[in-house]
């Protein structure tokens, strides 16, 4: 795995569109290259200003959004339509903007569709399996001020799963019950991307980028890309590094 790359920001709007447009060149070259990318989003505040900033970038960008795959990397298992579910704002932040298929959506089953979250997770597993190349091109990660990513918690046994994705119940970040993607999968990503603004998160990432400490403290430190970690911050995430 590779050593991470730091980018700091003037503020969470920079960071944003920093982001977005770094994403939207990332699917271009990749279909200039004849392949169809899989990235994967992730929920909370900055990325949904980031997804905000994607739409409004987007028609610029030249990317064939029938040729990319979309995948999160954590869900709250909610019902479908309930404005809680990463998916549900992903499509109102860009995802219906830009006009991706249906089909490239691969949203996790909701409460209508699973009877809990093992359940939810084992379908999204299936999916996986039959629709997904094996790795990511880019894997979002947001940053809780625990240090969790996707819907890993610090001493969650979700942390120690083998499988490629998990349920989760007694969430210390409401909603309670999630699902979410294994560090199996997380890094099985060509890029993993820390997405992190704002002073409430500084201790997670001077402890997710420390010498010492560990996945079970903070559990940013157990993700990485295959070729690239990038974390994009802002000066207040990184005034403590
Ligand atoms: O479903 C979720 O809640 C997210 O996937 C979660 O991992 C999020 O990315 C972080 O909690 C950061 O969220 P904020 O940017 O809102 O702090």
């Amino acid at each position: 795995m590779t050593d991470p790359l730091i980018e700091v920001h003037d503020g969470p709007e920079p960071l944003a569109t920093a982001v977005a447009g770094e994403l939207l060149n990332r699917l271009a070259d990749a279909q200039a290259a004849g392949h169809v990318p899989h990235i994967s989003l992730t929920g909370g505040t900055i990325a949904v200003k980031i997804h905000q900033e994607v739409a409004r970038l987007a028609p610029a960008s030249g990317v064939d959004w029938g040729a990319v795959h979309v995948w999160f990397g954590d869900e709250r298992f909610v019902a479908r339509a309930s404005s809680d579910r990463n998916a549900v704002q992903a499509r109102q932040a860009f995802l219906d903007a830009v006009g991706i298929p249906d089909a490239n959506v691969h949203e996790w089953p909701a409460t209508e569709d699973a009877a809990d979250t093992d359940a939810a997770a084992a379908t999204y597993a299936a999916e996986l399996a039959e629709s997904w190349p094996g790795k990511f091109d880019v894997m979002m990660l947001g940053v809780g001020p625990d240090g969790h990513i996707n819907s890993l918690f610090p001493g969650f046994p979700q942390l120690h799963a083998t499988g490629p994705t998990a349920g989760v119940t007694g969430s210390p970040k409401p909603p309670p019950e999630r699902v979410t993607l294994t560090y199996a999968t997380t890094c099985a990503s060509t890029a993993v991307w820390f997405l992190v603004s704002g002073d409430d998160k500084a201790d997670a990432v001077r402890r997710a980028l420390a010498e010492d400490g560990t996945v079970d403290e903070t559990p940013a430190r157990g993700a990485a890309g295959q070729l690239e970690t990038t974390w994009f911050l802002d000066h207040a995430s990184a005034s403590l590094l």
